[in-house]
């Protein structure tokens, strides 16, 4: 049986103040197959980024995070590597899209300069012909128009929709084997949002790519992801595949998430009640979504 691409078993993290340790995840545990797209869906501050962040391995160095549990990319323990090596993996195997284009692209340097410094963490020797071809392909692959032109120029001359598909033709252009997009974007409007990831989703297909998907949009969700984790105050509620989740979400946490999804006919948001007992009922998990017995 093939490792995951990514196994995540008992994660807990807290952060040490001065008044103490918050405790922020609470022993979370989610697997992504090869190829698959899996969510982490839940409320502002769930615990989705921190997890992002761990697997990235961005909250190691921070000396206020205390985390426990494991981490497996590719059957390999993050715990067991250096700073130096976790950092060789980032934009290499794994690779992020963030929410919003404009504050991951430097505006002062052409997208062609930042993508050759992309591929250059692959593929060191790389000349800049080389990677000014493999970024053309790359651009035109997101379906920009004038890819030799958008490489030409800065991230403010392009347009929202544009950019955010420079971040996705150079967060796949090293082919890493996972993907997180963490709430890809939400920056934008929602028809250019619904553009771009179904271009996202196209591209992962075509590559195989593993993707963990963080978002609190339970509509964009549904679309994209093949299984869903609910988040809920650094515990996972509810798991299962996405068409079972939606048709027959069975948490009550998961359900006041749902109810809460606007409606065009309803009349407006309805709030959730953050503090019900029964949304830390115990984890509902789906048939067939059983954690694999193999973590690496
Ligand atoms: N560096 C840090 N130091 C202390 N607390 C932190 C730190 N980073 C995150 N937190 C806390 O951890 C919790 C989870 O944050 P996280 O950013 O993962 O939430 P989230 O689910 O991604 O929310 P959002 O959708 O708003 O991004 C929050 O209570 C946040 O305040």
């Amino acid at each position: 049986m093939t490792a995951p691409t990514l196994a995540i078993r008992d994660l807990t993290l807290g952060f040490r103040g001065w008044a103490g340790q918050v405790d922020v995840l609470h022993g979370i545990s989610l697997h992504i197959m090869k190829g698959e797209r899996v969510a982490l869906v839940g409320e502002s501050g769930s615990g989705k980024s921190v997890t992002a962040r761990i697997v990235l391995g961005l909250l190691q160095q921070l000396k206020t995070a205390r985390i426990g549990g494991l981490v497996a990319f590719e059957g390999q323990d993050l715990s067991t590597l250096s700073a130096r090596q976790r950092h060789a993996l980032r934009g290499t195997r794994m690779s992020m899209i963030f929410q919003d284009p404009t504050s991951s692209l430097n505006p002062v340097y052409r997208i062609g300069s930042q993508f050759h410094e992309v591929l250059k963490r692959a593929e060191p020797g790389i000349s800049a012909a080389d990677a000014r071809r493999k970024a053309q392909a790359a651009l035109a692959d997101v379906a920009i128009p004038d890819p030799a032109r958008a490489l030409d120029s800065y991230s403010f001359q392009l347009s929202g929709g544009m950019n955010q598909r420079v971040m996705i033709a150079m967060a796949l252009a090293n082919e890493p084997s996972l993907l997180i997009a963490d709430e890809p974007g939400t920056a934008l409007d929602v028809t250019v949002q619904a553009q771009t990831l179904s271009l996202m989703r196209a591209l992962v297909e075509k590559h195989h790519t593993s993707v963990l998907f963080i978002s609190h949009n339970l509509g964009v969700v549904r679309e994209f992801a093949d299984r869903v984790y609910v988040i809920y105050k650094g515990r996972i509620v509810e798991h299962g595949r996405s068409a079972d989740l939606f048709a027959d979400p069975r948490h009550p946490y998961t359900r006041a998430l749902l109810s809460a999804v606007p409606r065009i006919t309803g009349g407006g948001i309805p709030e959730i009640d953050d503090v019900s007992e029964s949304y830390f009922a115990p984890m509902v998990v789906h048939e067939g979504c059983g954690e694999p017995g193999e973590v690496g």
